[in-house]
């Protein structure tokens, strides 16, 4: 226990007005005597004793001590500005319809972990989350490998979403067929170059150099745990803080999807397990299911199909999802290998097939019952905040991202299950722009995907995703397709700073690690305006800086597959880049507005294609049901007319996206 003897004396009234400041007055004389700097390295665990006991104090004080810590020594004496919390609020999102999208139970079952629903509480808990105003991004605190500890006080990321890349190194297969690693990862682990083989229709053989920026590339040295610290460790502040995040793993299959997603969870839960340590009223839950096409399975519950549902006001709630309550680490590894275990025996093939489906692992923190002997009776309410989510994690790891291009397969089924990823992928790109954004609109009815993790883009939420690429020659095009995907994503926030998409200038400059041994080879590399290689590509660049800035180039866009960046430059669309760059007339708006408009048609088109051939099967259905004895040609009639017209609506929603497109276009 703390005296204030053993804490020195101290400045009372520095100690004071940041209590006050921080909306804490009422605990103020529980901090006599404290002093500054004691008070500044407050642990959690300390605030029990100090009499903080209320989860809405106790956030109050985290956010006030790692916002005390962010000064420089000198300052601290200073009165710290007003905590953060009601300063600094970001930007609100869709304030409206915040909602635990799992089960949300007020009752754990004691002993079992599970938790069952109960839609009075649903709404309450609407009520409440709608009431509650976001909390800002802290500092984030960054862990080492092993220690428990917080080792460091990282910067507070300044972007709600975060987009990384890692490269695995070469299999032995790939080494085998003697594939060269074609993806050379920069020194400032901010960006790559990919030395695309291609060749001319005389055979001549060149490279093709496409370089990228993302917030983090990690090369093949870099370990899980080095991951953890960049990806996850900066978000637990914000969970903390009674906010949510998301971690996304996305890439082709075989790119080391689950290789950098598995031991993220665990790693994670540790955190969790040490931040609600010694904390009387705090429960950690966990969940896990999968996401078929357009049906849901609980992991964790036999596989147990689950729906989604909407409510009266329009929030989406995850129905009988069951969440596993847990004590320790042990408990959490054997719920995530059970699932990971029913994930592939539900599958017949277990590579490709895990690759056919989304999985979401989601951590959270619930208030918990303080038990007291007895417990409650029947007939009494419990006590409000029991059961209420106060931060959650979900860890995503998406659909192999090259299923998406099997939307022409032969097999039906593998047409369906493609076109189905490829509409969640497209709609999870559009949510993280907006989440990006700010936007007040977030696209989450795109898909089954977004739905269920509505509560990942509303309100205070951050996010990170990890693009998962193979080195190698023969995956080059799926890679390729991987870091436009992610690329895109980040597309809007690069707008917002300087652009990392320069025109491609000729350079007879190579790189000899990447094939210098094969003649004929052009090299081209993304150059800034002034001949040079742009040196700050995604930071913020000054107001000179933009003015020098080109305009965006306008693009060519010839049979593009699924997901690739407009705003790549190859050498068949750098001539449109510097007319683009003379002519100066083209907004980055319009140019944006264009490939949204572009993206959205293609993928309306491909789904008026599914469904056409969908009603052309329903037809032949009805002509076959006509020809028996005995049929109704009335019915007939009726269905036929019914399916019609249903199909006539598809055209006609379709022609006006393709109208409102073609219009974009010409306006460019
Ligand atoms: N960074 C890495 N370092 C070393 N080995 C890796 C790395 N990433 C992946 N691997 C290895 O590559 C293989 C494929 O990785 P992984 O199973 O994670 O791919 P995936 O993208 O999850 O595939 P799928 O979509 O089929 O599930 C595994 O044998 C894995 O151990």
């Amino acid at each position: 226990m703390h005296s204030s003897q053993a804490l020195g004396v101290g400045n009372p009234a520095v100690v004071n007005s940041w209590l006050v400041n921080a909306g804490l007055k009422h605990h103020a004389n529980k901090f006599e005597g404290v002093e500054p700097e004691v008070f500044r390295s407050l642990l959690m665990q300390d605030y029990a004793k100090y009499g903080v006991t209320s989860l809405e104090d106790k956030q109050k004080l985290f956010r006030l001590v790692k916002s005390l810590q962010m000064p420089a020594p000198a300052d601290v004496q200073q009165l710290p500005r007003k905590p953060a919390a009601e300063e600094a609020r970001p930007p609100q999102g869709n304030g409206g319809g915040l909602l635990d999208l799992e089960a949300e139970d007020e009752f754990h079952e004691e002993g079992t972990g599970l938790c069952t629903t109960s839609p009075e509480i649903v709404q309450k808990r609407v009520s409440e989350r709608e009431k509650q105003a976001p909390v800002p991004y802290p500092a984030a605190v960054s862990r080492s490998a092993n220690a428990h500890q917080p080792t460091a006080v990282a910067k507070a990321p300044d972007a709600k979403i975060k987009v990384c890349v890692r490269k695995r190194p070469l299999n032995k297969r790939e080494r085998d067929r003697r594939d060269d690693d074609i993806m050379e990862v920069h020194s400032n682990q901010r960006s790559l170059t990919v030395h695309e083989p291609k060749q001319k229709v005389d055979l001549t053989k060149y490279t093709e150099r496409h370089e990228l920026h993302f917030d983090h590339v990690f090369d093949v040295n870099i370990s899980n745990n080095e991951i953890y610290d960049t990806t996850i460790a900066p978000m637990l502040p914000v969970i903390y803080a009674g906010g949510r995040a998301s971690c996304f793993a996305f890439g082709q299959t075989g790119s080391g999807k689950t290789y950098t997603m598995n031991p993220l969870p665990p790693r994670c839960a540790n955190d969790l397990f040490d931040y609600v340590a010694g904390q009387e009223n705090m429960d950690i839950t966990v969940s896990v299911y999968e996401i078929y096409g357009s049906k849901i399975f609980d992991l964790l519950n036999a596989r147990n199909s689950i729906v989604i549902r909407e409510d009266g006001k329009k929030n989406v709630n995850v129905v009988g999802l069951q969440e596993k309550k847990v004590k320790g680490i042990e408990e959490v590894e054997q719920y995530l290998t059970h699932a990971a275990s029913v994930r592939s025996t539900g599958c017949t093939g277990a590579n490709s097939e895990s690759s056919r489906s989304h999985c979401i692992t989601n951590f959270t923190l619930r208030m918990a019952p303080v038990v007291k002997r007895g417990g409650f009776r029947s007939n009494r309410a419990p006590p409000p905040e029991f059961g209420k989510v106060v931060g959650k994690i979900s860890f995503i790891d998406l659909a192999g991202s090259e299923r998406g291009a099997d939307t022409y397969d032969n097999n039906k089924q593998t047409r369906m299950e493609g076109a189905q990823i490829n509409k969640s992928l497209l709609a999870l790109k559009e949510c993280i722009r907006a989440l990006d954004q700010n936007s007040k609109h977030i696209p989450f009815r795109g898909s089954k995907l977004t739905e269920v993790l509505r509560e990942s883009f509303t309100g205070h939420s951050v996010s990170v995703m990890i693009a998962n690429i193979s080195p190698s020659t023969s995956c080059c095009e799926n890679s390729l397709n991987t870091l436009r995907y992610a690329d895109r994503v980040k597309e809007m926030k690069r707008d917002r700073s300087s652009s990392s998409v320069m025109p491609v200038r000729e350079s007879r400059q190579s790189v000899s690690k990447y094939h210098s041994n094969q003649e004929g080879r052009q090299s081209k590399q993304i150059l800034s305006s002034s001949g040079q290689p742009n040196p700050n590509p995604i930071g913020m660049g000054s107001k000179a800086d933009e003015a020098k800035k080109p305009p965006r180039s306008r693009r060519v866009s010839v049979g593009r597959p699924e997901w690739k960046h407009p705003e790549i430059q190859t050498e068949s669309n750098k001539e449109n880049c510097f007319d683009a760059e003379e002519s100066g007339k083209k907004s980055s708006g319009t140019a944006e507005k264009v490939d949204y408009e572009e993206e959205i048609v293609i993928a309306a088109h491909k789904q008026l294609i599914e469904e056409t051939m969908e009603f052309v099967r329903k037809e032949m259905k009805l002509l076959a049901d006509v020809d028996q004895p005995g049929s109704s040609i009335e019915k007939y009639v009726s269905d036929l007319r019914q399916l019609l017209s249903k199909r006539a609506n598809g055209i006609s929603s379709f022609e006006s996206k393709l109208a409102s497109f073609e219009t974009s276009l010409q306006n460019k």
